[in-house]
């Protein structure tokens, strides 16, 4: 096809154009950055030097895509930008005479204001706060799966999960380095940002640059695990380059596999036959349960593709209190001036409100302990800690037991608790309380007295918010378990009736989002108050041991009604 003469013109005219303006372009950048450095060397020479460790990494970024140690950056983000901050804030200061700000100097305020999680940050094996046994499970499945690996082995697939900051990654890469293992890891491709301009480019029927440039998140994870299971991963300064043992590691999944989790499967279908590098996930729990490891890695898919699971439990309190305590008193001897030494209700305090995450246990000892935001008691020096050895035993022990059953104090830098359904029905059911004497609180009148319970220990309405649930599903649960902590059968009948009383409630679609959490606290305190068996501190009854809970029969119920529904209506068609 011949092309009109005004359209060579206006095409060769274009070319002209683009030709120009690429020319003014290079001689900006080379003939004119001379005059600028040379009236302003200082300028030009201190900001490249301060972000030289940022532009390294951008442009490994650029070249190895989403390889080596790129979840590395992501999570240092913060600390690097403060150490790159730090120095330059010092200039900022006009100098005293006298006083020179050498490297040693800018290495301690920088040493003063780094994040304690990346300071202390553990090394070895031996300094993780993860449970011993997890880290033997972990390092027997990389022993077997890397270093006594078979030549014509599979693509093994390992999967991490856990709740957030309990040092699933940590103890993965810790193990990695102690055996050599390379780790290359996946990162969620950033597409560039679109300009306004790009649009009118793409959209211009008579530009020639129509070429849209996208690849799906999908595609570019597929690539990514062929191409990290050809070849090995760029070297990095300092890396170890004699190893050929290599995992693969996925811990950010590109989104499109939360809505469409079919095609993870047919990857991994494909990867377990043709992969020939141990493939590792690390999912954390979401707050209402394990939805996404349900969702993602159904248990059809583990068995089917031989996944091995290894699930991480919260970090233990105790083990989190010998970890903070080292902390503290380290910074306390260093930099003692500028920080204030928590108690140790305190540090009980903040390790209960972390939920088992080490990470924000951290974080939140080192905001709460600088002298500026000062939130503990204020205490003379290191002594704090040790004064509270002092404590006598029983005191300390009642201490401790209010922080463990007073769920709705919420600790300093707290995260939002959620509770395990189970535990927070055994909440409702064991019913704990504590004694009181008269002078804490007024008894009932004689004539009520039937009704007088001990104080609950826990707030029933905050234990159902802290499940994560709605108000009716957790009374199903409950309707399907209170009976085994009853002893009294006319207990159980007060029971049933709140039980009862609470469904009509929540039945009227009219004013079922009104009287939502009253419903939750007629279930609740209802089943608690009715329980006499369980009624005082010191008569718990009822109960011995521990005893399993159940489903709610209705979930069978609801689904063998619908399928019978659908039947009917089938024969009716
Ligand atoms: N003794 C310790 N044990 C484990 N981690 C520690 C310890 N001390 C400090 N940390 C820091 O706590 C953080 C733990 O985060 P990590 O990424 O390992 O958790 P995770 O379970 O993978 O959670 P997420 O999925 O949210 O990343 C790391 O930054 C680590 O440096």
């Amino acid at each position: 096809m011949q092309l009109p003469e005004s359209e060579v013109y206006f095409n060769v005219l274009q070319v002209v154009y683009y030709g120009w303006e690429l020319l003014k372009f290079i001689m900006s950048k080379t003939f004119l950055r001379p005059k600028v450095s040379s009236t302003k060397v200082t300028d030009w020479v201190d900001p490249s030097f301060d972000d030289f460790s940022e532009n390294t990494d951008i442009s490994i970024t650029a070249t190895s895509l989403h390889v080596n140690n790129a979840s590395h950056r992501r999570k240092n983000v913060p600390s690097r930008l403060e150490s790159s901050r730090f120095p330059a804030r010092k200039r900022e200061k006009p100098l005293s005479s006298g006083q020179i700000y050498g490297p040693e100097n800018s290495k301690d305020y920088l040493s003063e204001n780094e994040p304690w999680v990346d300071k202390y940050k553990p090394e070895t094996q031996h300094e993780l706060a993860v449970h011993k046994k997890k880290i033997e499970e972990v390092e027997t499945w990389l022993k077997a799966q890397v270093l006594e690996r078979q030549p014509k082995q599979g693509g093994s697939v390992l999967l991490i999960t856990g709740p957030p900051g309990c040092g699933k990654t940590t103890t993965l890469k810790i193990l990695s380095k102690e055996h050599g293992i390379q780790v290359q890891e996946w990162i969620n491709p950033i597409l560039p940002d679109f300009q306004k301009d790009d649009f009118k480019e793409i959209f211009n029927s008579e530009s020639s640059f129509q070429a849209f440039p996208y690849q799906s998140q999908i595609t570019v994870f597929k690539e990514f695990l062929l191409r990290a299971t050809k070849y090995n991963k760029l070297q990095m300064l300092g890396d170890d380059l004699r190893t050929d043992k290599r995992i693969i590691l996925v811990e950010d999944l590109p989104n499109q596999f939360y809505r469409d989790s079919h095609t993870l499967h047919e990857i991994l279908r494909k990867y377990v036959h043709t992969g020939r590098c141990p493939l590792i996930f690390i999912i954390s729990d979401s707050l209402g349960g394990d939805n996404n490891q349900r969702l993602l890695f159904p248990k059809e898919i583990q068995e089917e593709c031989a996944i091995s699971n290894i699930s991480f439990n919260p970090v233990a309190p105790t083990i989190m209190m010998k970890f903070l305590n080292r902390i503290v008193t380290m910074e306390a001897n260093k930099n003692g001036r500028n920080i204030t030494v928590p108690d140790k209700t305190s540090l009980e305090l903040l390790c209960q409100g972390c939920s088992g995450d080490i990470r924000s246990a951290i974080n939140s000892l080192q905001f709460s302990s600088s002298k500026e935001n000062s939130f503990w008691p204020r205490k003379k020096g290191t002594s704090s800690l040790k004064s509270d050895a002092a404590l006598s035993k029983s005191k300390r022990r009642k201490k401790t037991d209010r922080v463990f059953e007073n769920q709705e104090v919420q600790a300093i830098g707290g995260k939002d608790v959620s509770l395990f359904l189970f535990r927070a029905l055994g909440k409702i059911l064991y019913c704990k309380r504590a004694s009181l004497t008269e002078l804490d609180s007024p008894r009932l009148p004689s004539h009520l007295s039937e009704y007088e319970r001990d104080t609950l220990l826990v707030q029933p309405e905050e234990v159902v918010e802290m499940s994560h649930m709605p108000g009716e599903l957790f009374n199903l649960y409950l309707h399907q378990n209170y009976l085994d902590f009853f002893v009294e059968v006319d207990d159980v009948m007060r029971a049933s009736e709140f039980l009862s009383f609470a469904d009509i409630l929540s039945g009227d679609w009219n004013i079922r989002s009104l009287l939502r959490q009253y419903t939750t606290s007629i279930a609740t305190r209802g089943v608690m108050h009715s329980n006499t068996a369980r009624g005082f501190a010191h008569c718990q009854g009822g109960v011995s041991g521990f005893r399993p809970l159940h489903k709610p029969q209705w979930f069978f119920i609801s689904k063998k009604l619908k399928f019978l529904l659908s039947k009917i209506l089938e024969s009716f068609l």
